[in-house]
């Protein structure tokens, strides 16, 4: 699914406006109507609702609800707060048709003494400003929204908590935009629901389909995506039924070092539980018997040290190279790196202590070769980019960073961003806390060299691995509960992955 800007939903609605065509009235109208649809689902008609109501269009749902809530017999109270002097005229002829019906009581709110008692059993509904919004919040609304915060009731938010902007928000004060518990978006969720700072704010987030037209929804173009099973399952290849395991490549796996062999095994697990041909580890002397007892399908490479990685084998030998989990960050592994990073032309995944050594020695940042993945965590991103106003900020130097270096880089956390040699940015959707576990992050750089030494293109085996990853990781989590999960289930787990995405 694509993500547009707040700007470009604008435009969407009113491409669909006129060429559905159908009235703007009506188009919100089918809005409120979805709203109520989910509500109806989870709220018995006991349930009262305090909505609280913007000038704009974004109030305008708010009372459109009101009055499909009101014809339910649901309990409801509206209250305007008057953000700019005129309302919209899809707000006023909501308005109008409220009074009309004369079910709701509505009040104004022109100071903090008319701020209604909001009851713990309450639900508030949040129609205050939504994709409008155009300045941070001040005055009289900001303090609303404080005081819709500091209260117990669950909060509802109509397209955007109020305050939120749908992009940028490095220049906002968080505190100041509504805390919901759910926000109902209509058609797209919005780019600044992805970011992690934005959590609290935006609560458990669902998508409410109004028949935006498709035709623009097609046309437009976004770098924003947010990937879905059917994007993955239409990436996959076949398995052909007189392949051999030399059409799976051979992929060399570089991993591991004293302390830290945990993570060349959970590795090498998951490269070779996600089709592999064959596979090659290499690791320090002193992990051999402990990579031949714990894989016995992997084939070992030994370094000349006994506790690090200072060399590697032949490179010809394969079609795909990882590196990066638990090698630490000395001397000789930087060196070692160096001379690998120069050399290199095969597809190369780097991790961890790969991504550190490039942090620490800014030059090899500018040799990466060309296609090569990196898979960092927010904290080895900003080693390797620096620190960030914000998460958009920090989605665009990551953006920019691919573009500028033909590089394929994976931010990874809840919602791991994927950027792509074109700047194009795919948000990845499977995944949970219970991943964040030491060695999860090992786990995907096995699977993205497995994906990678089978030939999928970086883009492709970023965007897959990513994926069936946190797949794993949420079945795993369904059966296991999340405090337990433990990486080592994820590898367990991708063979129920894989197969749901064979279906
Ligand atoms: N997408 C779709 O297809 C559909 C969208 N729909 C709905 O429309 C909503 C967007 O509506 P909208 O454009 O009227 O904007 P909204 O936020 O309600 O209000 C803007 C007003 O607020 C004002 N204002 C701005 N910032 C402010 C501030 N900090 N403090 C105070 N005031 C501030 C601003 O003033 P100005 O910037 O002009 O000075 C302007 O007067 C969207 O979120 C969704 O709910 C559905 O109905 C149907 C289908
Ligand atoms: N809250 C979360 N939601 C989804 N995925 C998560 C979450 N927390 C962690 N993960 C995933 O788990 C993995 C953790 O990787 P990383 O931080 O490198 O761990 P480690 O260094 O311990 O191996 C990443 O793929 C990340 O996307
Ligand atoms: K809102």
């Amino acid at each position: 699914m694509k993500i547009f800007t707040s700007k470009q939903i604008a435009q969407i609605d009113a491409y669909s406006i006129a060429n559905e065509p159908i009235a703007s009235i009506d188009l919100m109208e089918r809005a409120a109507t979805q709203l109520f649809f989910w509500i109806e689902k989870r709220y018995s008609e006991e349930q009262n609702f305090i909505i609280f109501v913007g000038s704009g269009n974004n109030g305008g749902d708010g009372l459109a609800l009101a009055r499909l809530l009101s014809e339910a017999k649901y309990q409801v109270e509206v209250y305007l707060v008057n953000v700019s002097q005129n309302l919209s005229v899809d707000c006023q002829m909501n308005l109008d048709r409220l009074k009309i019906q004369n079910l709701v009581s509505i009040f104004d709110i022109s100071n903090s003494n008319d701020f209604p008692i909001i009851f713990d059993d309450s639900v508030v509904v949040d129609a205050l400003l939504g994709s409008g919004l155009s300045r941070i919040l001040d005055g009289l609304i900001k303090e609303l929204v404080l005081y819709i915060n500091a209260s117990k009731a669950e909060v509802i938010a109509i397209d955007i908590p109020s305050g939120l902007f749908g992009e940028d928000n490095s220049l906002n004060n968080l505190n100041h935009c509504i805390h919901a518990d759910h926000t109902l978006s209509f058609q797209f969720p919005k780019l600044s629901f992805l970011f992690p700072e934005n959590i609290d704010c935006v609560g458990n987030w669902h998508v409410l389909p109004i028949g935006l037209h498709s035709r623009i929804i097609n046309e437009m173009e976004s770098p924003y995506q947010l990937v879905d099973e059917n994007f993955i399952k239409n990436r996959l290849k076949k398995r052909g039924r007189f392949s051999h395991k030399g059409n799976y490549g051979h992929g060399l796996l570089i991993s591991g070092s004293y302390g830290k062999m945990g993570a060349a095994i959970l590795a090498s697990k998951a490269a070779l539980r996600s089709g592999i041909g064959l596979l090659s580890t290499h690791i320090p002397r002193l992990g051999y018997d402990i990579m031949q007892t714990a894989v016995p399908e992997s084939m070992v490479s030994i370094d000349r040290s006994d506790i690090i990685f200072t060399e590697y084998p032949n490179l010809e030998d394969f079609d795909a190279i990882g590196i990066g989990p638990g090698i630490d960050t000395k001397h000789n592994s930087v060196r070692a790196l160096d001379e690998l990073i120069e050399e290199c032309d095969k597809p190369l995944v780097l991790d961890a202590d790969a991504l550190n050594i490039i942090g620490q020695n800014q030059a090899l940042k500018e040799r990466l070769p060309k296609g090569s993945i990196l898979t960092p965590h927010i904290k080895e991103f900003e080693r390797l980019l620096g620190k960030s106003y914000g998460a958009f900020d920090r989605n665009t130097k990551q953006r920019d960073f691919s573009k500028k270096k033909a590089v394929v880089m994976v931010l990874k956390g809840a919602f791991t961003a994927i950027t792509d040699e074109k700047g194009r940015c795919y948000f990845n959707p499977t995944g949970n806390p219970g991943m964040a576990t030491a060695g999860s992050g090992d786990v995907l750089t096995g699977i993205i060299l497995s994906l990678l030494s089978q030939g999928y293109s970086s883009s492709d085996a970023a965007l897959i691995g990513v994926y069936v990853h946190g797949l794993a990781g949420d079945l795993a989590a369904e059966e296991l509960g999340q405090e337990a999960l433990i990486a080592g289930d994820i590898v367990e787990y991708l063979s129920k992955a894989w197969k749901k995405l064979r279906d």
